[in-house]
């Protein structure tokens, strides 16, 4: 897609003036054919006047064809040139709200309504190129017409011609107002448009809950409210619209009949020939159409330009990734040294921003802690310590309030964000499967990924035997969110997708919990070995998985609580003690290291949500893995 204008202001005007050469192309062949209808009474009067005076008719008939001829030439012409750029316009316009899409700031992006976001991206580009093509062009075009017929048939008759104005003056001023107004309703229905849309959205992506909630009536009733809101602008749309043609078409009747009349009087009186008044009733006549065509393209334009400035207003969202002038292109970080920590926090501090008021919710409180460059670490703490904030700012999805975030010894902050997202794999908490086939999911993040990095990735994770039960393999097409698919399955699928990207260090947010706990013992074994490449960090459900960690960080209320292996912890952390307490006698089939310190178990009503951690590369067994040594740590 072509265009793009850096910090999207005025996004659209930048996109029309890149097409200004096609669309003077097509006004220039506009106005070829107006001159050649404008011609067409003159011709009329002459033949009128040949036949009066019994000369050859052949010439004047010629002249009057090739007149009618050359303006259907030209106005096909104009209309092809037209159409041609409005949809090129659109192209371009729908190329940089894509992009611009793409790369928001997640802040910003969350703060936008996604249905709203569709109106505008989807119907509003749409009327921009009705706006900036078909009635720009028509507004040029028709005023060109009207403004040649004025000044010829001021030439033919000046009384005649002051009577018209006078008519049409009244309606075109009654016209510009109703125009006005329709602008302003106009944007209303847009925004009332893009107010049912973003619930419909809402409520489609969430149809098992409404069902499961009974809620269908209630949901009816206020998508239906929001559809009426929109009904009612789009009424009030239409209304003006209505007005504003037949103003036009009174106003122009009015001096149609006034003319006659008295031009029949000054004919019948002998002041004025018959020629003379069919040529002026003749430009009259073509007068009404080209009248009509530009206040409905003064309609068309003033609703495209509500849509211009939605458009707009969506290029203009904040984007991330704004990369500092000194940041290292991606090949020169190359793999994680050994000797380095893979991730730092150095007391970061973090507070999402939430509504328009950007009101703080505070999480991160100065959380400070190493992972090394391999093995597992996990991350252990209550629901809303933090966990996932935590890898949401590795990611880099969200920048840091305060302290900072390294990778590898360097800010994570002075890198280019494409190196810190190759870098990094992230397995999300709501695995993200997408609608298409099983391999295109799996290829995601490696589009070049070989067929044996395919097989040993799905292997590792653990679905060789899920794809060999589906119909059509790995090229089987999931629907949207991966449904076709199980929960667990899904998770597998984004495990894999993760291994393919072969990341230096691998965030996985509570992998294990749709696995059940035979498919998580042997996705433990895998992640072992994975993490003899890379460094994982983990946060799961399941105690049972942490205990072999390298490293566990117990997180409480957006603060590390206390560091420490499985054992350590058990003699120490209070917190940690509980939460393994209820995770270890929770069936979960582990058993707890001899030495370990004896677990009490405290009466626990409702068990705390926690999430301990690591990640799940499940169903795999000592035969069916066939984890290939990795073939270089470069590589990996
Ligand atoms: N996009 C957001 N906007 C505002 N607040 C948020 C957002 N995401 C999370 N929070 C808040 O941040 C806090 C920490 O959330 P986070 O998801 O990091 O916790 P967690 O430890 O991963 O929890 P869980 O184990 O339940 O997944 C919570 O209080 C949550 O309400």
């Amino acid at each position: 897609m072509r265009g793009g204008t850096g910090n999207g202001t005025g996004s659209v005007a930048s996109v029309f003036r890149q097409h200004t050469t096609l669309l003077v192309t097509g006004v220039l062949l506009g106005l070829f054919g107006v001159a050649a209808s404008l011609t067409q009474p003159w011709a009329i009067g002459e033949l009128i006047k040949t036949a009066g005076r019994g000369g050859s008719l052949t010439q004047p008939i010629a002249q009057l064809v090739g007149l009618f001829c050359a303006g259907a030439l030209f106005s096909s012409l104009q209309a092809y040139i037209i159409g041609r750029a409005g949809e090129n316009i659109v192209f371009d316009v729908r190329g940089i709200l894509t992009g611009r899409l793409l790369r928001a700031d997640l802040t910003a992006f969350g703060k936008q309504s996604q249905g709203d976001i569709f109106t505008r991206t989807v119907t509003d580009t749409s009327l921009v190129k009705i706006a900036l093509s078909q009635s720009l062009a028509q507004l040029i075009i028709s005023g060109a017409t009207v403004i040649g017929g004025v000044v010829l048939m001021f030439l033919i008759d000046l009384w005649l011609m002051v009577i018209t104005i006078s008519c049409l003056g009244v309606a075109s001023i009654i016209s510009i107002a109703l125009a006005r107004k329709l602008r302003k309703v106009a944007l209303e229905n847009r925004d009332d448009t893009g107010e049912f849309a973003s619930d419909i959205q809402r409520v489609l992506s969430a149809l098992p809950t409404v069902k499961a909630s009974r809620a269908e009536p209630r949901e009816a009733a206020r998508i239906g409210k929001l559809a009426d809101k929109a009904r009612r602008s789009g009424i009030r749309v239409n209304a003006y619209n209505a007005l504003l043609m037949p103003s036009m078409n009174v106003g122009t009747q009015g001096a149609l009949a006034v003319v006659v009349g008295v031009g029949m009087s000054w004919v019948a009186r002998g002041e004025m020939n018959m020629a003379t008044l069919t040529s002026f009733i003749m430009y009259l006549f073509q007068l009404v159409s080209p009248l009509v065509m530009f206040f409905m393209g003064v309609g068309q334009f003033v609703q495209g330009r509500a849509a211009i400035q939605r458009v707009d207003e969506l290029a203009r969202m904040p984007q991330e990734g704004n990369e500092p002038a000194d940041a290292r292109p991606p090949m020169s970080f190359g793999p994680l040294a050994r000797q380095r920590p893979a991730v730092e926090f150095h007391d970061v501090r973090f507070a999402y921003r939430r509504g328009k008021q950007e009101e703080l919710t505070p999480v991160l409180q100065g959380v400070s802690f190493t992972v090394p460059a391999r093995g597992l670490t996990a991350v252990v703490g209550p629901s809303g310590a933090g966990k996932t904030t935590m890898f949401q700012l590795i990611e880099r999805f969200y920048a840091a309030d305060g302290g900072r975030v390294q990778l590898s010894g360097q800010n994570i902050e002075s890198l280019p964000l494409d190196t810190v997202r190759g870098l990094v794999g992230y397995v999300q908490q709501d695995s993200a499967a997408m609608r298409g086939t099983v391999r295109e999911n799996l290829i995601y993040a490696n589009p070049h990924a070989t067929e044996y990095d395919i097989q040993e990735a799905v292997e590792m994770a653990g679905l060789s035997s899920v794809v060999a039960h589906l119909p059509r393999g790995l090229d089987t097409e999931l629907g949207d969110q991966g449904s076709g698919l199980s929960g667990g399955q899904r998770q597998r699928l984004c495990i894999a997708r993760t291994l393919l990207q072969k990341p230096a260090v691998m965030l996985l947010d509570e992998a294990t919990s749709n696995l059940d706990s035979d498919s998580e013992r042997d996705f433990r074994e895998v992640l072992r070995r994975v993490s003899r490449q890379c460094a994982v960090i983990a946060i799961a459900h399941r105690i049972s998985t942490v205990v072999d960690a390298e490293k566990i960080v117990v997180l409480e209320g957006g603060r590390v609580r206390a560091t420490g292996v499985h054992r350590d912890l058990m003699e120490h952390d209070e917190l940690y003690r509980r939460l393994a307490g209820s995770q270890l006698h929770a069936g979960s089939g582990y058993t707890a290291p001899a030495a370990a310190a004896p677990v009490p178990m405290e009466p626990w009503s409702p068990p705390p949500a926690i999430a301990i951690g690591w990640p799940a590369y499940a169903g795999l067994t000592d035969q069916t893995v066939r984890l290939r040594p990795i073939r270089s740590e470069e590589q990996w």
